[in-house]
C-alpha cells in the first residue's frame, strides 16, 4: 500500500465529488468534515450567494437587513427559540453559549464529558476534552470539569446548584460517533432542571444530519442553548446559537457575526433542505457496515462512525487511493458525513468499496 507523504490537493468539487489537480475525481463521503451538506457547488446555492455578493455583503451588527429576516423566517420552520446569536465558526457559538449559561445563571461552573469536542479557543478548548488539543495552552478557563459520558451517577454527583451549565454532544462527533443513552441525556435535563442551571446541546456536528434539525429532538429533550455551525451555510463560516435567554443588547457580539452574506447562506441552505426534505431522508440513510475488522457501526442518519479492531488511519489512505474520502474519528474509527444530497445508490455502491478494502488491507 503506497504511503502518502503528500497530501491530496483539491482544486474543485460538484455534488458529491471532488477533483485533485490531476484531474481525479473522489467521492466526497466527509464534506468539509461534515460541511458541504447541499454538497460542492450546489447551482441554487451558488447563484444565491454570487447574487448576495453584487448586493451587499457586511452592514454591521447594528443594522437590519432582509437576508436575517429571510434567514430568521426559515429557522422557524425548524426551532422555535426566542434569540439566535450569529457567530462564524462552531468554536464562536460554544463561547456564546458559556458566556450566556454564566451570565443568566451568576454561577461560573460548567461540566462537560470525557471525549466531547468543542472547539478550540480558550472557553470551548476548556469543555473539551482530549489533553492533545489541550496540553501547552494553559492555564485554560476556571471553573470547567469533566464527567465519565454517559454516567447517570457520574452526573448525579457533579451536577450541583453550583452548576452554571451542562454542554454535551448528543452523538458526539470528533470523540468517536458516539451517540448519548437516553437514559442519560434526560437525567441532564432533570438534574439541570432540578439545580437551576442550563442544559447546552452542542449539535455544531450533529444537526441537520440524523433524520431531525437536531439530534436532540431523537431523545424529547429541550435543551436551553443550542449549538450548531458546520453545514448550516452549507460551507459559508457561520454559526447560530438558540437560546430563549435574553442577553442585553452589546454584551455580546462581533464584527461579522449575522452579516446578510452569512444570512443569505443560510437562509438559502435551509429552503433547499426544507423543499428537498433533505434532513428527513438522511434520517433514512444511516447504513450498517460488516466485515471481519468491523466492529460495529454506531450513529444515526448520514453521521456514521464506522469502528474497527485496527486503527483506522491505513484504511482512510487506501479508500483515497480508490477515489473515496472519508476521515478518522479516533483513533479506531472510520467517520463518514456525506452530504445530505446523496443518492442511495452512490453510498450502497461506497459501501461495498468501503467493505472491500477493510477486508484487503492487513
Ligand atoms: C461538536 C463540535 N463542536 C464545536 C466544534 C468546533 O467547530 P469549528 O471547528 O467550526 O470551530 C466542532 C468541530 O468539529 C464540533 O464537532
Amino acid at each position: 500500500m503506497p504511503l502518502y507523504r503528500k497530501r491530496l490537493r483539491l482544486v474543485r468539487g460538484e455534488g458529491v465529488y471532488v477533483w485533485d489537480e490531476k484531474g481525479r475525481r473522489y467521492l466526497d463521503l466527509i464534506a468539509g468534515i461534515g460541511v458541504n451538506v447541499l454538497g460542492h457547488a450546489h447551482p441554487e446555492w451558488v447563484l444565491d450567494m454570487s447574487r448576495q455578493l453584487e448586493k451587499i455583503v457586511v452592514a454591521g451588527p447594528m443594522f437590519e437587513h432582509d437576508e436575517r429576516e429571510e434567514m430568521l423566517e426559515e429557522l422557524s420552520h425548524w426551532v422555535d427559540y426566542e434569540y439566535v446569536y450569529m457567530g462564524n465558526s462552531g468554536t464562536e457559538a460554544v463561547e456564546a453559549a458559556i458566556k450566556f449559561a454564566r451570565l443568566a445563571t451568576g454561577r461560573s461552573e460548567i461540566v462537560a464529558m470525557t471525549n466531547a469536542f468543542h472547539g478550540r479557543t480558550l472557553g470551548s478548548l476548556s469543555a473539551t476534552w482530549k489533553k492533545k488539543y489541550r496540553e501547552g495552552f494553559g492555564p485554560l478557563v476556571p471553573g470547567f470539569k469533566h464527567i465519565p459520558f454517559n454516567n447517570v451517577e457520574a452526573a448525579k454527583e457533579a451536577i450541583t446548584k453550583e452548576t452554571a451549565a451542562v454542554i454535551f454532544e448528543p452523538i458526539q462527533g470528533e470523540g468517536g460517533i458516539v451517540p448519548a443513552d437516553e437514559e442519560f441525556v434526560k437525567t441532564l435535563r432533570d438534574l439541570t432542571e432540578d439545580v437551576g442551571a442550563l442544559l447546552i446541546a452542542d449539535e455544531v456536528q450533529s444537526g441537520l444530519r440524523t433524520g431531525k434539525f437536531l439530534a436532540i429532538e431523537h431523545y424529547g429533550v429541550r435543551p436551553d442553548i443550542v449549538t450548531m455551525g458546520k453545514g448550516i451555510g452549507n460551507g459559508f463560516p457561520v454559526s447560530l446559537t438558540l437560546t430563549d435567554l435574553e442577553i442585553p443588547r452589546g454584551k455580546h457580539g462581533s464584527t461579522f457575526g449575522g452579516n446578510p452574506l452569512a444570512c443569505r447562506a443560510v437562509a438559502t441552505t435551509l429552503r433547499i433542505l426544507r423543499r428537498d426534505r433533505l434532513v428527513e431522508k438522511a434520517g433514512e440513510k444511516f447504513m450498517e457496515f460488516s466485515g471481519e475488522r468491523v466492529v460495529k457501526t454506531r450513529g444515526r442518519g448520514l453521521m456514521i462512525g464506522i469502528v474497527l479492531r485496527r486503527p483506522a488511519g491505513n484504511y482512510v489512505k487506501a479508500l483515497q487511493e480508490r477515489g473515496i474520502l472519508v476521515n478518522t474519528a479516533g483513533n479506531r474509527v472510520i467517520r463518514l458525513l456525506p452530504p445530505l444530497i446523496i443518492e442511495g445508490d452512490t453510498l450502497e455502491e461506497a459501501r461495498k468499496e468501503i467493505e472491500g478494502v477493510l477486508n484487503d488491507i492487513l
